[in-house]
């Protein structure tokens, strides 16, 4: 029986993707677009939309309110956004850094996914979009917005790496002054290259010395037992420092 073609169907899914990422990017840029300010402001819903109007009867009367609420305590917010090819350990980077088990598997994200982790003197926004080839022609538009990247690599991918060093060049071209932490992960594969293998893979060696890029060996989630580093705690160390 000869093949079905699979044209339509990739494109059915390609145009979705595309549906998918402006309604993403919008829900960001209302989101995070508006700087470093708390997003909850009081009276404000976090996607920006106006208070909820009372009616205007004039007979209509307000009941008084006894006490005012107190207010919230004011945190600033930092933000870091989490890229990489799919599969790369994104997502169970940001579960790791929660506490929650990494899942079996790989799950992939079809778009945005974010935990918010306070520390005592401001909260860490890290946001993942996902690697997935559809999605990466967004990642651009999000570079401006945050105070960190964190470009996420499987070590033991070999083969995609041109594509992880392409897309992570791209993105150091966007934002010339953004500081960078590149995550060497997955390097308790016995097939991982090591960190200075990846700095010339991924052409890091050639970056302008002004700027701040880091790259750190890690294993956000060794598969088996007897893998003593776990290497989210000297990433999230660093982007602490980076943030303060
Ligand atoms: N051996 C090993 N596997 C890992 C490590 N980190 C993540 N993985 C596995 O890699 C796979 C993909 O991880 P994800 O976190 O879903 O990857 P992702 O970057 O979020 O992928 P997309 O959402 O598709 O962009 C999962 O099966 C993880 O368990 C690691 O340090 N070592
Ligand atoms: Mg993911």
């Amino acid at each position: 029986m000869a093949p079905r073609p699979l044209g339509p169907l990739v494109l059915a899914l390609g145009g979705a993707a595309a549906v998918l990422g402006s309604v993403l990017f919008i829900l960001w840029k209302t989101y995070f677009g508006r700087g470093r300010q708390r997003r909850w402001d009081q009276g404000e819903a976090w996607w920006g939309a106006e208070p909820a109007r009372l009616p205007e009867w004039d007979e209509w009367e307000p009941e008084e309110e006894d006490e005012e609420e107190p207010a919230l305590e004011e945190l600033e917010q930092r933000e870091v956004l989490v890229l990489g090819l799919d599969g790369s350990g994104k997502s169970t980077f940001l579960r790791v850094l929660s506490g929650k088990p990494p899942l079996e598997g790989h799950i992939p994200t079809w778009g945005f996914n974010s935990v918010r982790l306070p520390t005592k003197d401001f909260e860490v926004d890290l946001l993942e979009i996902g690697g997935n080839q559809n999605l990466r022609f967004y990642w651009k538009e999000f570079v401006n917005e945050v105070d960190v990247l964190v470009f996420m690599v499987d070590s033991a991918d070999r083969l995609r790496l041109p594509w992880a060093r392409q897309e992570l060049h791209r993105l150091l071209d966007k934002d010339p002054d953004l500081p960078v932490v590149v995550v060497a992960n997955k390097q308790d594969l016995s097939e991982a290259l090591s960190v200075v293998e990846l700095q010339q893979e991924l052409g890091l060696q050639a970056i302008d010395t002004q700027r701040e890029v880091f790259l750190l060996a890690a294993s956000v989630a060794p598969a088996g037992p007897g893998f003593e580093n776990p290497g989210t705690v000297h990433i999230w160390k660093l982007l602490l420092e980076l943030l303060s």
